[in-house]
């Protein structure tokens, strides 16, 4: 075989546009604004835009597929006939059946969302069954492989890898109960073989075959289905290259398999875990293949230290047959261009890469490895702004910050201070975002409207959200949330020690998409941020009004985090500060306060060892921000997004008062889980999946509290929705809580 070197590249490319061109041509497709053939157009010219900047941006290899209508998990499906027969039924054309699929249609719903591993991704759930036929009936990474090359660019052809695949499907309904994914395994890799050998009919000189899957922890049979695979495709007879990449963690036990298995490379990260590097000399396998080095971090935005990379690329020179340097996972996590940002602090922008200037930290680095290390600059731009107050404020904490009165007390001083009825109603807090409100947004940020003006449709909103909970007979309402473009970005816009980006998008799921702040110095609050909008809230009614925050893991989580000093201590900053905003609420009249905590189980590491670590300091820095306030004061979470089973000590730890938490679409489940630990606090399981237009009959809701008073006692129980309403409508909305209110009603009685 004579290939080419990879010498530099990245592992995958962000594909929502710059400017969010997919996301404005998909969501105009939907809404029938826009026909196929005009979205066809849109996605090519994002493809080509795509390779012609990385080709000229002196990669040596550059990576190709990597664009997506939706989410590359489902891609994949589709390109092997995975797709479950409820969609192909409907009868639709091919992208049509793909957004079925993604996004469910005509009362048939989608395939299950989750989270791609630790990321703020999110991918759709394969289902399997012994009855799915596995067949190359898609041509996607063929047809934009020649794509590419009729620009004149070679791409590497980017594939979810076989075992990944199967280790992220799920069984479907129809699975009988032993059944498992990888079960199938031979009859998927058997068409991985026929896609390899079309690559290499197409001129394909390398594949990248993804498995990030073994960045977590593995069963023996599972690495042994690693084995297995890459034996098969490495000795399927015409084929391109393959590189396998393993990406968001230490390979572990899987390192050795891959470095053994006959493929020509090995892509580690060596961001998340450099300690492999260690490792990588003791690997005889590795001494004839292509090791790509991840040295540039994939999914942080910091600059990377190119000498330490350099000296750490170094050190692997003679241990491996030949070195490449890459991104540590694909760039999918970070915004596209740095230069875009024309508000950002310059001596912030010093310190930082999106994703293009990422490539071109890799095309340095890969330069400077072949001559010899002289064109390495110096290391990165600035230090982090350091706050001595809040500093010495974390430095005298100590285990009464973190402990409230016990519960019980609690409890007995809530009640009489609330007077609240069994089974009390309530939401999660946003309602829907309509799109005067979003318009209010734009044009405050684009100067048609002013500070004054835009605060004065926010009360009206505001209002105008209470009067319908008052109407609809909700006990304990919200103020709706109309402020907030996004729950962490809302609150890092006011906090001191984070940026915002004004393009800075990344890809979320599907069309949707944030905008991460980026947290750069010592974190602290220059002035309350919600008390305004809460207090007129409760001005306005004389049932209680529950404050709303987001909490430090979640704002975290969905933040760029500076890597300088552990998550732990960025978390606590960030705890003071809510802390601080709890205190003010209180001031201001507020009685309950809901600090939400969504990414709790998304942040959970890959590695169970890792695991207690993590929990200690996410438990921690929740109580830190919610243990300064009053007993009489009731502190709310809420949790979703999630199967919260193998995090529910945790959600024990949390101590809250309240705990509303995702359950509808998975009937209450999680009850048992909290039953089983003997949680004795107040528990809301959502009763309505706000994920679905649909609007949940009396009956239905009825069905589901009776359900939950088996675990849970009537004064113990909340009734409210899953989680938050900003994504749906009123035509949904207003009967759907009508409907919860009237079965609370009735299961009270
Ligand atoms: N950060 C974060 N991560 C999360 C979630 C979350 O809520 N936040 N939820 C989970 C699921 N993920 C989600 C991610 C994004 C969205 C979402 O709806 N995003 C919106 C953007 C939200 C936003 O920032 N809105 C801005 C408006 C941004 C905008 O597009 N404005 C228009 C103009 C205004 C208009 O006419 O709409 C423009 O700039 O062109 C605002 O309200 O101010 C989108 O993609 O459309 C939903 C769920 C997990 N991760
Ligand atoms: N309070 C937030 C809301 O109602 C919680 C959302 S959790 C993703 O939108
Ligand atoms: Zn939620």
């Amino acid at each position: 075989m004579n290939t080419p070197a990879i010498g530099s590249t990245v592992l995958g490319y962000p594909r929502i546009g710059p400017r969010r061109e997919l996301k404005r041509a998909v969501e105009a497709y939907w809404a029938g604004r826009l026909d196929a053939d005009a979205l066809a157009v849109v996605a090519r010219d994002l493809r080509a835009d795509t390779w012609r900047e990385l080709a000229a941006a002196g990669l040596d290899s550059v990576p190709g597929n990597t664009f997506s209508f939706y989410d590359h998990v489902l891609d994949t499906a589709v390109l092997f006939d995975a797709v479950p027969r409820r969609f192909r039924d409907l009868g639709l054309s091919p992208v049509d059946t793909y957004f079925a699929a993604a996004r469910g249609r005509d009362g048939v719903p989608p395939l299950e969302l989750t989270k791609w591993f630790d990321t703020n991704y999110h991918y759709l759930v394969p289902e399997l069954d012994p009855s799915t036929r596995f067949a190359l009936t898609g041509d996607k990474p063929i047809a934009e492989f020649r794509e590419a090359l009729d620009l004149g660019v070679t791409t590497r052809p980017v594939l979810l890898g076989p075992v990944t695949f199967l280790l992220l499907a799920k069984a479907s309904a129809a699975a009988p109960a032993d059944f498992t994914p990888l079960d199938l395994l031979d009859r998927l890799v058997d068409r991985y073989v026929d896609l390899l050998s079309a690559l290499a009919d197409a001129g394909a000189p390398w594949v990248q075959l993804d498995e990030p899957a073994f960045a977590a922890d593995r069963t023996e049979a599972e690495l042994a289905a690693l084995r297995r695979a890459y034996t098969r495709l490495g000795e399927a007879t015409a084929r391109p290259a393959i590189l396998v990449a393993g990406y968001f963690g230490d390979l572990g036990d899987a390192l050795p398999v891959l470095a053994d298995a006959p493929v020509e490379a090995v892509a580690v990260d060596l961001v998340t875990a450099p300690a492999s590097v260690n490792r990588i000399p003791t690997l005889l396998g590795l001494r004839d293949k292509t090791l790509v080095a991840g040295l540039v971090d994939g999914r942080n935005v910091w600059r990377a230290d190119l000498r330490g990379a350099l000296s750490t690329a170094a050190t692997l020179l003679g241990s491996v047959g030949e070195l490449a340097v890459s991104t540590s996972c694909s760039l999918l996590h970070v915004p596209y261009d740095l230069d875009a940002e024309t508000d950002l602090d310059p001596a912030v922008v010093a310190r930082l890469a999106f994703a293009r200037q990422k490539v071109a930290e890799v095309v340095l680095l890969g330069t400077a490895l072949r001559r010899d290390g002289t064109e390495i600059g110096s290391a990165t731009g600035g230090t982090p702004s350091v706050d001595a107050g809040v500093r010495a404020r974390i430095a005298e904490l100590g285990p009464e910050h973190r402990t409230r009165a016990p519960y019980a007390e609690r409890a007995a001083v809530q009640r009489t201070r609330l007077a609240l009825p069994p089974l009390a109603t309530t939401t999660i807090g946003s309602f829907p975002q309509t799109g005067e409100v979003r318009k209010a947004r734009a044009g405050l940020r684009d100067g048609t409207l002013d500070e004054a003006g835009y605060a004065e449709r926010m009360r009206a909103e505001i209002e105008r959200v209470v009067r319908l909970q008052e109407e609809i007979g909700l006990d304990v309402l919200v103020h709706g949330e109309p402020e907030r473009n996004d729950m962490v970005q809302y609150f890092a816009e006011h906090l001191d020690g984070f940026a915002s980006t004004n393009l800075g998008w990344v890809q979320s799921y599907g069309s949707r998409c944030v905008r991460p702040p980026i947290i750069h110095g010592d974190v602290s609050r220059p002035e309350p941020i919600t008390v305004g909008w809460s207090s007129y809230a409760q001005s306005l009614t004389g049932k209680p009004v529950k404050g709303m925050l987001t909490g430090p893991v979640t704002i975290l989580a969905w933040s760029f985090v500076r890597d300088d000093q552990p998550l732990a201590a960025t978390a606590e900053q960030v705890a003071l500060a809510l802390r601080d905003e709890i205190r003010d609420l209180e001031e201001a009249g507020i009685g309950i306060v809901q600090v939400d905590e969504p990414a709790l189980r998304e942040l959970l590491p890959l590695r169970a060892e890792q695991r207690e670590d993590y929990l200690d300091w996410a438990v921690g820095s929740f109580r830190l921000a919610t243990a300064g306030a009053a007993t009489a004061t009731q502190v709310h979470t809420h949790l979703c997004y999630s199967e919260f089973g193998d995090v529910i000590d945790a959600i024990d730890g949390l101590d809250a008062d309240v705990t509303t938490i995702e359950a509808a679409r998975s009937r209450m489940e999680v009850l048992d889980d909290l039953r089983s630990i003997g949680f004795g606090r107040a528990v809301g399981p959502g009763v309505y999946d706000i994920h679905s237009p649909t609007v949940p009959t009396e009956d239905e809701v009825v069905d589901l509290l009776r359900a939950a008073l088996d675990a849970v006692p009537g004064e113990l129980l909340w009734v409210n929705p899953d989680c938050g309403l900003k994504t749906r409508g009123y035509a949904e909305v207003e009967p759907a809580l009508r409907t919860l209110v009237a079965a609370a009603h009735r299961v009270r009685g």
